[in-house]
């Protein structure tokens, strides 16, 4: 290997592994949001409320795009990266009223 190849070699090894780090963050940080969202789906079929509720999700939004804005992150990707999470959660709280 030629010393640039070996030194692109070692970066992007770096990168990989910052990546790695990163993916782990998500996980853990996914799995936290869904303790949480998992306890509202029990309080929710408790208090028979309904599982969505499209008001808080509008203010998340807003909310997001601003963040993304500020963090260099494509606010679309964003958007529908939360209405997919969004999604599976409203899916769960339909499961406890069942
Ligand atoms: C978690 C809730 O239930 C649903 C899921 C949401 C979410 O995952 O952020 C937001 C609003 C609701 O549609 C909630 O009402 O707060």
């Amino acid at each position: 290997m030629t010393t640039d190849a070996a030194r692109a070699a070692e970066i992007l090894a770096d990168h990989r592994a910052s990546i790695d780090r990163l993916d782990a963050i998500l996980v853990y940080t996914l799995a936290e949001r869904f303790k949480h969202t998992q306890e509202v789906g029990v309080l929710k079929a408790t208090h028979d409320l309904p599982p969505s509720d499209p008001a808080r999700e509008e203010i998340q939004i807003a909310r997001l795009e601003s963040l993304s804005k500020s963090a260099g992150l494509d606010p679309e990707f964003a958007k529908s990266f939360l209405n997919f999470v969004i999604e599976e959660v409203i899916r769960h709280h339909k499961k406890h009223k069942s």
